[in-house]
């Protein structure tokens, strides 16, 4: 029950500023959309209008045929799954509890949890392995595991849409893969946003690049990622070749500096 994304022309504008120019995308049912760009270009600020913590000053979010802006928070909880990047550690909160708030957009006020509850979150903690931590203090876990038990309450909201901001901060490079891995294995729409573009290259479907607020490319990892796009986004060389183990298009960068030198040499 996968459904569609789209953002069409959506802006931000704070104060003064254009944080985001008319962005649009659309995300298929079933796929992943990786959006890319450099520090400060307006992922995080995209994602946010998308799982509604941000109201654009001007376009529309849909989920499905619905325009997120115009169903409640508790619709969109229900549609949205969201691993974002600002933690609240200030709470005493077990793991237990944390992943059992992704349960929230399906229960009327103060209903209590049921068996079925309780197994789709330990389900969940056991998915990311997080099972041995299930009484731990949520704030007490390293970044890593944090990053892991965040993912367990998203899958416990059982939404069709998964928005990820930089889901593999802080994970070791097995887990990244683990990661990215479970996301493809999960078959929901998934919009995530990436700073790993080998990542992006090898886990997405279609890549948006932003830019300045805007987005400048989209389409498959090849045909976003040309050398002369990335040199100028974000100041290095680049290619996409066959990767050594896989023969999976796998994309390289080297410093603009680096290879100079040695050219030179
Ligand atoms: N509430 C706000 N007030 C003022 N400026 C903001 C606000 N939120 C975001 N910005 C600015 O908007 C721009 C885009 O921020 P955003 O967090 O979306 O970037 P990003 O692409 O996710 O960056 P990063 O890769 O560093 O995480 C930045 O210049 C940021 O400083």
């Amino acid at each position: 029950m996968a459904m569609r994304v789209l953002v069409d022309g959506v802006s931000v504008r704070i104060d003064d500023t254009t944080i985001l120019d008319r962005v649009g995308l659309v995300a298929e049912p079933g796929t992943i959309t990786g959006v890319i760009g450099p520090n400060g270009s307006g992922k995080s600020t995209l994602l946010r209008c998308v799982y509604r913590a941000l109201k654009p000053t001007a376009g529309a979010v849909y989920i499905g045929q619905d325009d997120v802006w115009r169903s409640s928070a508790r619709e969109a909880g229900r549609r949205t799954a969201v691993v974002a990047q600002d933690h609240d550690l200030d709470n005493d909160y077990s793991v237990l509890e944390i992943v059992a708030m992704g349960r929230s957009p399906h229960k009327r006020l103060l209903e209590r949890e049921t068996e079925a509850d309780r197994a789709i979150v330990e389900n969940a903690l056991a998915r990311v392995r997080m099972g041995w931590a299930a009484e731990r203090v949520f704030a007490t876990l390293s970044g890593g595991e944090r990053q892991r038990v965040l993912v367990a309450r998203a899958l416990t909201q059982e939404a069709p849409v998964l928005l990820l901001d930089e889901p593999s901060n802080h994970l070791d490079i097995g887990a990244q893969h683990e990661l990215l891995d479970l996301v493809r294995e999960l078959g929901l729409t998934t919009v995530a946003a990436l700073h790993d573009l080998d990542h992006a290259t090898t886990y997405c479907d279609r890549l948006v690049l932003v830019h300045g607020g805007a987005v400048v490319a989209s389409g498959p990892a090849e045909e976003v990622l040309v050398a002369e796009r990335v040199a100028e986004v974000f100041g290095v060389l680049s290619a996409v070749v066959p990767h050594p183990l896989t023969g999976r298009p796998h994309f390289v960068t080297a410093s603009l500096q680096d290879t100079t030198t040695h050219r030179a040499g």
